[in-house]
């Protein structure tokens, strides 16, 4: 469990109004979650995980990583709490002049592992992210995929307790960013480590994430189960995870279009009540999206209606309990 109690902190400025980049921060992240930390720039985001590295230390407030509290323990517990919180970066941050197999023992040599053992927990590691035959190669020699996978061993190299990704895939293409969370999700189901991924893709939190967490401004807005969260269909967090489906402009011609958005659960009427309600009302569906995250089916819908007959389409939407909106 990753507990943070009352965190705060403060940037001091020379000659200017100090930042204050977590405001009072509460959050508890369960063993074994995928919890993804989400927000716009300079939210706070890398702030928070630099706290929970103990990097930097919090100006205010209680950070408990595996019941260790981070900020009064020794500098020996300290070093030694580190080594239970294993970190991946965007774009891996390898050493260049190393390969792959030396990166991934850095730790174990830091550790002071034997020569001998070492050798045999790499060669375990290069095999759990499926690199047994790139051992040698150097980094500039892997695609960025295979750099990933690298950062991964390396991150998991001291069995860990807590695995902090910050921005894992942004540097990588759809399939390897799908390859990357399938790893990291086989990684905590295999051993049960606790996994924090900072993104600004929302496909990352639909894709693996159990909770999510918003932060604004150092605040955070929204928290919850991913599966909760998206059920809260007009909340910011659940239109950012699934967002309103597009639709081209020459396809409302004339036309109002209004967003619907519901959820239902596997066997239940919802959607087709809501088509033949839209069919009854004169709405043309334009375009939809479909998710299914956790038992929670999330439909978005842009109907393209009659201006007149807007307030009719969204009273009858309100009669049975789905939310409507009126597209800028
Ligand atoms: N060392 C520092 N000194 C002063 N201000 C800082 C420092 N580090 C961060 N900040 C400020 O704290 C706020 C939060 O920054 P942080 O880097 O945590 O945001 P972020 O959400 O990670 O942003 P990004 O997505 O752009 O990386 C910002 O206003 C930033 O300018």
């Amino acid at each position: 469990m990753i507990t943070l109690s009352g965190v705060t902190k403060v940037y001091p400025r020379r000659g200017q109004e100090p930042v204050v980049a977590l405001d009072d921060i509460n959050l508890e992240i369960p063993t074994r979650d995928i919890h993804g930390i989400v927000g716009e720039s300079g939210a706070g985001k890398s702030t928070l995980i630099r706290c929970l590295t103990a990097l930097e230390r919090p100006t205010k407030g209680v950070i408990r990583v595996g019941g260790l509290d981070l900020a009064s323990v020794s500098s020996g517990q300290l070093r030694e709490a580190r080594r239970t919180i294993g970190m991946v970066f965007q774009g891996a941050n390898l050493l260049d002049a190393r390969t792959a197999r030396e990166n991934i023992a850095i730790p174990l040599r830091l550790a002071g592992m034997p020569s001998s053992k070492r050798t045999k927990r790499v060669s375990e590691l290069l095999d759990l992210v499926g690199l047994s035959d790139r051992g040698t190669s150097y980094p500039s020699e892997l695609s960025g995929g295979q750099r990933q996978r690298v950062g991964i061993a390396r991150a998991l190299a001291d069995n860990p307790s807590v695995l902090l990704c910050d921005e894992p895939t942004s540097a990588l293409d759809t399939e390897t960013t799908e390859q990357i969370l399938g790893l990291l999700k086989s990684v905590r189901d295999r051993y049960g480590v606790t996994v924090v991924i900072i993104t600004h893709e929302m496909s990352v939190v639909r894709q693996i994430c159990d909770s999510v967490t918003l932060l604004d401004s150092g605040r955070i807005t929204a928290s919850g189960r991913v599966e909760n969260v998206v059920a809260d269909v007009e909340s910011a967090l659940s239109r950012q995870i699934v967002p309103p489906p597009p639709l081209a402009p020459e396809d409302a011609r004339g036309r109002t279009v209004v967003d619907v958005a519901f959820t239902s659960q596997p066997g239940e009427p919802t959607g087709a009540r809501v088509l033949d309600a839209a069919r009854e009302l004169g709405a043309d569906i334009g375009a939809g999206t479909f998710e299914t995250i956790g038992s929670t089916q999330v439909a978005r819908l842009a109907l393209t209606v009659d201006p007149d007959d807007v307030a009719r389409v969204r009273s009858a939407f309100a009669d049975i309990d789905v939310a409507t909106e009126v597209r800028a």
